[in-house]
């Protein structure tokens, strides 16, 4: 035993002998009946000499599936604070395979100090005494810690130094974990008790920075700010009585790096990312159920919103009479408004409105919802208002503030003779970031990275979008003059037809005008 144990066990001096001795003659002369009653006497008896107090955190507690959050967070704080101190260390990779995870080995005992207390930690299993076959994830071994410590610390040990553990351990915890991006399982496959969840994951790497991200400087700052803002606003939220969630819109044309900034985003706050297929979610109960299953510190993303085209589709479908005219208007709304028979089987607007901002989007809190889309246009606005989506931000062609980030992080390369020029045709051009980055990144051996080379293909490439569009414009003139053309051809036949029928009509007249002179 360590020099701790002694220490501990000394205050109790010549009390022990005799009760060790109290406890062989029960052991062996007194029925078993008597024994026990005697044994809970024997440990109130001894708890009045005994001035140490044992708190014990087992692995499993009321949740029989899911280890303890105490628990975890007990050994995140024990592995970091105290066991360098520890003799017998165990190490282990973590979930991911890469951290190597060092702890306190089964049996050993550190001592921590606390606002100038000592408190004695010891970690321990213990085996099922049942004969039955267990249903612990880790057999029938369960894990325990138990901190020992002076009943006159109680107070300080219960009111201070738990809450501590916890709040350390959790950051830990969140320091050292592996972010996740999960997606959605079919319903189908939904089991707990297989271990199939509704979320699947993998591990999040993608390598996006704001640094690597081209956008506008400005704009750039505003956005980390508001994030940096809402990480921050946990009382604020609270305060004013909202749910601490922000939603984020993210629109403009394919390859303006929408999907880049979430990943940016996620990487900022250190966020998991919950990327939502909504065509798989059969309807609002699933959604909702989704949702819940959703942890705090993290990222809800639904891409390309206006684009739920399957469902939307078979619901148009069903909707015989009036789809087949809406079907080839792509400008309604995707998700039907109002509940219909089937409701049951489908998800509707105003599930997907819950989802973003009802009452169950307040459990856990601090979370993002992103929706991403090229046509804002088409989206309803009752799912983009302010306080759903409360920041609408604009991913926009390459500019030059844009081109120079790129050209930095793909060229190293901060000033150059040609960047006048690219700066001139980006100015008349729509070329995508997407595409900027792609002529700055030749995959051949032979101009590998050469800055000169890489500016000159990029340029030739941005004249030549430039001669498309404007080969694309022409066209589009010449479609709209020749339609114009048609039109008023067709308005002149019209237009003669009508004057050929008023002159076969006017005979006719001046014939009756005859008649009735006559009579
Ligand atoms: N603003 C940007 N900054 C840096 N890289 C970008 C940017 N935009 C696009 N890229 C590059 O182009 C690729 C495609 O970008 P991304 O997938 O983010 O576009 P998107 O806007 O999500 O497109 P879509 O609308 O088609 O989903 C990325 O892998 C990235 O390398
Ligand atoms: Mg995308």
């Amino acid at each position: 035993m360590t020099a701790a144990v002694v220490e501990r066990w000394a205050g109790l001096g010549s009390a022990v002998a005799p009760l060790i001795f109290l406890w062989s003659v029960v052991q062996n002369y007194v029925p078993p009946t008597f024994r026990l009653y005697l044994t809970t006497w024997a440990a109130k008896l001894a708890a009045c000499f005994n001035p140490y107090l044992e708190i014990t955190i087992s692995e499993y507690g009321a949740e029989r599936f899911q280890r303890s959050d105490f628990f975890l967070a007990v050994e995140a704080y024990l592995s970091d604070a105290c066991a360098r101190r520890a003799r017998k260390l165990k190490a282990e990779l973590g979930k991911d395979s890469k951290n190597l995870r060092v702890s306190v080995d089964d049996h050993e005992e550190v001592t921590d100090d606390f606002s100038g207390i000592t408190i004695w930690w010891y970690a321990s299993k213990r085996q099922s005494k049942a004969n039955v076959i267990s249903l612990y994830p880790g057999g029938d071994e369960r894990r325990f810690y138990r901190l020992v410590f002076h009943r006159r610390h109680r107070e300080l040990v219960v009111d201070s130094y738990l809450p501590f553990v916890l709040g350390e351990g959790r950051a830990v915890t969140l320091k050292n974990r592996q972010r996740r991006l999960f997606t959605n399982n079919a319903s189908g496959s939904w089991n707990p008790y297989q271990g199939k969840s509704v979320w699947s994951h993998v591990p999040f790497e993608h390598p996006a920075t704001f640094d690597t991200l081209a956008m506008h400087p400005d704009e750039k700052e505003a956005v980390i700010d508001d994030l940096m803002a809402f990480q921050e606003s946990k009382e604020y939220y609270a305060k004013v009585g909202k749910a601490w969630k922000r939603g984020y819109l993210l629109y403009g044309p394919p390859g303006t790096g929408k999907s880049t900034m979430i990943a940016a985003m996620a990487n900022f706050l250190d966020y998991d990312v919950y990327d939502l297929e909504l065509t798989a979610v059969k309807n609002n109960t699933e959604l909702r159920k989704l949702f819940i299953e959703t942890t705090g510190k993290s990222i809800i993303i639904i891409e390309d919103i206006d684009c739920s085209v399957d469902f939307t589709g078979k619901r148009r479908k069903d909707k015989k009479a009036s789809s087949d005219k809406d079907s080839d208007n792509d400008d309604k709304p995707k998700l039907p408004i109002e509940p219909e028979k089937d409701d049951a089987t489908k998800v509707t607007l105003s599930g997907l409105l819950n989802f973003i901002d009802g009452l169950w989007s307040a459990c856990g809190g601090e979370r993002i919802i992103i929706f991403t889309t090229n046509h804002k246009e088409k989206l309803d606005p009752a799912l983009i208002r302010r306080g759903r989506m409360d920041k609408h931000i604009e991913m926009s062609y390459c500019h030059f503030e844009g081109f120079k980030v790129l050209a930095k992080n793909y060229l190293d390369v901060i000033e150059h003779e040609l960047f006048g020029e690219v700066q001139r045709l980006l100015e008349e051009t729509d070329m995508s970031p997407a595409d900027v980055a792609e002529n700055l990144m030749p995959m051949s051996k032979k101009k590998k990275r050469d800055p000169d080379v890489c500016l000159i293909g990029l340029i030739e490439a941005i004249k030549q979008t430039k001669e498309e569009a404007a080969a694309a414009k022409v066209k589009e003139a010449e479609v709209a003059q020749a339609k114009k053309a048609k039109e008023k051809e067709e308005t002149e036949v019209k237009k003669g037809k009508e004057e050929d029928q008023e002159k076969d009509k006017a005979p006719e007249a001046a014939n009756g005008d005859i008649k009735q002179g006559h009579k």
